[in-house]
């Protein structure tokens, strides 16, 4: 049976992506779309400067744009998926779920909440289990899930597949894609001959979310994982695909080979929109790079290469689509996760 989906601000550059990845989902039928007061009332093709390289499918160009509020979405609406500014999400988001809806949100408002899954579906699917309490606590008829932050997507995977040799710590430094920082982030005086190192608030989001996602869930609540994690994030000038190098500390001996074939072997989930194989190790240590790369597995592909041996564990490159492993295709797989396990 089809399930109704909406999308909370749908005209902006994850929104898009949503719209691209819905149009012929097997089982998401979309059915609202809300912007700001801006975009409120005016046909869709008419609100958004549509940017993503498909057109705007037919039925979406004309559909109006509601307001991004609880009164202007229809009832029968099964899902919410959210790409709203955090500091606006923060604001309507708990509308929203007080007044019912199910909200599969990509924006970093609550990720850390101890109440709020932040979940991968191959990673700690059980993690959902977390809205009883959040239902519990809050008094929300609706439910809120959030997906991590695009760095921290791209390298959890491989960090996931490495816990089985005791990770211990964890360093990081990122390559990360302009639209990242959305259409309006970084202009091309900035970037262009360029790389600016930082990115306010990114390394925070990677050192505190990679533990939440690793971390033991008791039914009540999530004890985050005790590797140590630290992160530098930096932006250079790619259109999409965040480039990561990572250097992880392991308590047990665990050779290139031995990590290849775990992170090769880490296994997937049977979800529409899931890769068949999470993780694609290559051979060539001239791989992973983002353009040649970033699409494997329709952008929901995790890459990983250059394993190598350090004094205390491996060092690897990993990459992921941002927009779409590391956003809307990360909402999306949330919300065909929140389908299957029946919270909606
Ligand atoms: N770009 C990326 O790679 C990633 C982005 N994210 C996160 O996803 C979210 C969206 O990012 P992005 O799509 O780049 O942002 P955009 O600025 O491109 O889009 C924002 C959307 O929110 C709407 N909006 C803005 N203000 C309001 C308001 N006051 N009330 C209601 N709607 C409003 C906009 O509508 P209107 O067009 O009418 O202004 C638009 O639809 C952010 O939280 C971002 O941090 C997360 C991971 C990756
Ligand atoms: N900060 C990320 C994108 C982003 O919006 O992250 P978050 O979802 O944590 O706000 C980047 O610049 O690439």
């Amino acid at each position: 049976m089809a399930v109704r989906v909406g999308i909370l601000g749908a005209t902006g550059a994850v929104g898009q992506r949503f719209i691209q990845l819905l149009d012929d989902h097997p089982t998401f039928e979309l059915a609202a779309l809300t912007a700001s007061e801006q975009s409120a009332g005016k046909r869709y093709d008419e609100a958004a400067k549509w940017r993503v390289n498909t057109p705007i499918p037919d039925d979406v160009a004309a559909m109006e744009v509601g307001s991004t509020d609880p009164a202007d979405v229809p009832d029968d609406i099964d899902l919410l998926f959210s790409s709203l500014p955090s500091s606006v999400a923060a604001e309507v988001e708990p509308a929203f779920l007080e007044a019912g809806y199910v909200v599969s949100s990509n924006s970093s408002n609550d990720r850390m909440a101890p109440d709020v899954p932040l979940t991968i579906p191959e990673i700690n699917p059980e993690h959902l289990d977390l809205i009883e309490v959040q239902r519990d606590q809050r008094g929300w008829d609706g439910a809120l899930v959030k997906n991590p932050n695009c760095s921290t997507i791209t390298m959890v995977p491989t960090l996931a597949a490495l816990d089985q040799f005791g990770l211990e710590r964890v360093d990081v430094t990122t390559l990360q894609a302009v639209s990242g920082a959305g259409y309006d982030g970084v202009t091309s005086m900035e970037i262009i001959d360029n790389a600016i190192p930082h990115i306010g608030g990114e390394d925070e989001k990677m050192e505190t979310e990679s533990r939440k996602l690793l971390g033991s869930f008791d039914g009540a609540e999530v004890a985050l994982h005790g590797a140590e994690v630290n992160a530098s994030c930096n932006r250079i000038p790619t259109l999409d695909g965040h480039l990561e190098s990572v250097f992880a500390d392991l308590a047990d001996d665990a050779s290139p080979e031995d990590v290849a074939a775990a992170m090769r072997e880490y296994p997937g989930v049977d979800l529409p929109s899931a890769p068949e194989q999470l993780i694609h190790v290559f051979e060539d240590e001239f791989r992973p790079q983002p353009r040649l790369d970033r699409d494997r597995g329709d952008g929901m592909q995790i890459s990983a290469g250059g394993i190598q041996a350090t004094e205390h564990g491996v060092k690897y490159n990993c990459l992921a689509h941002n927009t779409i492993r590391g956003a809307a295709g990360a909402s999306v797989l949330n919300g065909e996760l929140l389908a299957q396990e029946g919270w909606i």
